[in-house]
């Protein structure tokens, strides 16, 4: 039975552990799938190059708003998903042979623990001082009548599809639904998203998801506060048969999209016989340090963590890789800050409480909400529908959260996510710092002038 130093389980965020320092340790890396996980091959990076194309298509589109006429042929589905993975898919062996390359053992099924800290992978068992499970997440499918006998896709098959669907149902209202809603509909397939919550991206704050949904539903059929009772095969596609609020409601379409939210990975590696504890969701029970309660194993990632992003597994991957050298000095991950986007159109960034958090905790705050159109690049846009929002506390004037729906928000918040992150008040931010004329970043200092 081969004994190792270090074992990384899953070469997703994983396997940036590696690096000179542990070039004395005998380590090996497990991966059945490909190298670069879901963020490389199935996530993060193909889904936003996916985006950008369908972005061009929606700016031609629009921009007969500043007096520029364009018609956009229909968009070549082909070209761009093979654009996307050939980029992307000789990664994969390029990556399985720097490891190698480097003396690091790669085994390429999948891996089970049969006991603390003993693991059958393939044929072989292997034993090590320290693992860390760094194994991922899955698409989570609901339990809907029908739904095993259809086809479907779920994130990890619709961006490899032969063609663009002329009809498309999403069931979900989330992250996914939100991005890839956008992409097949600037694509010119006919989008139907049915969600279960009475708005989109409920996790938002309240007046961003109330602006999201009301503009998505110009673009797509959305059907809200949803119950699924049916999933059938029909000749060219599916039908889905729900009750809503208002009534009943079927739907047809050539294809179906499940994206209903995802599940650890913890199951499938069988943690419960590795003697890691698990919460009930599935994840991995760490201390802040990211130790399971097995001695030498570590854990990290979407298998560890709730917000399932990948910045939160890259920076937790970079404390796991402090930890491992350094086991009498350990760190925490520093900033407790979690910001995110949805790269949808428009997009959407967030970091810190919503309001109906705030109140919901019964933490006082100010609020203040700046449109675009106040700022003189919102007018060049003709933007009509974006705002900055910005919660601070009464007192400190610290920034409690902050949320932008419009162009450019996943690149317009982070002066705020900075803010929060090195303790900086809203007045330092809004007023010791120059904002460039006339740059859409003065929506953001100006909803901080307002608090
Ligand atoms: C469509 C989509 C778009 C996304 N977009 C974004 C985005 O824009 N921004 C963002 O921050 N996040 C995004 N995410 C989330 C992001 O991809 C994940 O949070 C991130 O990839 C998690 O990294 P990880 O290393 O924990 O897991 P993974 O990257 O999933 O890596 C886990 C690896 O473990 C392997 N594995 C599984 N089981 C075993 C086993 N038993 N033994 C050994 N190995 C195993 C898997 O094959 C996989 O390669 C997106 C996700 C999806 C699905
Ligand atoms: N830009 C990004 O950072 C990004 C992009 C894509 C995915 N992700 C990650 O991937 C995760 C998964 O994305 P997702 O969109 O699948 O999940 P999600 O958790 O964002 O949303 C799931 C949605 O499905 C709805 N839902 C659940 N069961 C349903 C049912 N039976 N019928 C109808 N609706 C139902 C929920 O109401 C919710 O709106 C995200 O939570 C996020 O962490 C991140």
């Amino acid at each position: 039975m081969p004994h190792y130093d270090l074992v990384i389980l899953g070469a997703g965020s994983g396997n940036m552990l590696f690096g000179e320092e542990f070039a004395h340790l005998r380590c090996a890396i497990v991966e059945p799938g490909r190298f670069g996980g879901t963020c490389l091959n199935r996530g993060c990076i193909p889904s936003k190059m996916f985006v950008v194309a369908a972005d061009a298509a929606e700016e031609a589109r629009a921009a007969a708003r500043l007096g520029v006429h364009a018609t956009v042929e229909p968009v070549d589905w082909k070209t761009v998903r093979d654009r996307v993975f050939r980029r992307i898919d000789p990664l994969h062996d390029s990556a399985v042979d720097y490891r190698r390359d480097n003396g690091i053992d790669v085994y390429s099924e999948e891996a089970r623990f049969v006991a603390p800290k003993v693991l059958q992978v393939g044929a072989e068992r292997i034993t090590a001082d320290t693992f860390v499970v760094s194994v991922g997440s899955r698409p989570l499918v609901p339990d809907i009548p029908g739904l095993d006998s259809v086809p479907f896709h779920t994130s990890d098959t619709i961006m490899r599809i032969e063609d663009s669907p002329a009809s498309l149902v999403i069931l979900g209202g989330g992250f996914i639904a939100a991005e890839f809603g956008h992409v097949f509909s600037a694509f010119g397939s006919d989008v139907t998203i049915i969600q279960r919550g009475p708005r989109l991206l409920m996790a938002e704050d309240e007046q961003v998801s109330e602006r999201f949904t009301e503009l998505a539903s110009r673009r797509h059929r959305l059907l809200l506060g949803a119950t699924v009772a049916a999933v059938e095969r029909r000749p060219g596609g599916v039908e889905v048969s729900m009750t809503c609020a208002d009534g009943d409601h079927v739907v047809q379409a050539e294809m179906l999209l499940v994206c209903t939210g995802r599940r650890p990975n913890s199951d499938r590696l069988d943690a419960a016989a590795g003697g890691l504890e698990l919460d009930g969701h599935g994840h991995i029970v760490t201390d802040n340090s990211y130790r399971t309660s097995v001695p030498g194993v570590w854990a990290l990632g979407d298998v560890v963590n709730h917000f399932q992003l990948k910045h939160m597994a890259n920076a937790e991957s970079r404390v796991v890789r402090h930890n491992l050298l350094h086991p009498d000095d350990l760190r925490t991950l520093s900033n407790k800050v979690a910001p995110h986007a949805v790269f949808t159109s428009p997009q959407i960034a967030s970091v810190g409480l919503t309001e109906q958090e705030a109140r919901r905790r019964g933490v006082e705050y100010l609020v203040s909400v700046r449109d675009y159109a106040d700022t003189a690049y919102g007018w060049a846009l003709e933007d009509t529908t974006g705002f900055v929002k910005v919660l601070a506390d009464p007192h400190d004037r610290s920034i409690l959260g902050a949320h932008i729906i419009g162009p450019q928000a996943a690149t317009l918040i982070q002066p705020l996510i900075q803010a929060m992150s090195l303790g900086q008040t809203a007045d330092q931010v809004g007023r010791d710092v120059l904002y460039i004329h006339p740059a859409l970043t003065e929506a953001v200092e100006q909803a901080l002038l307002d608090l």
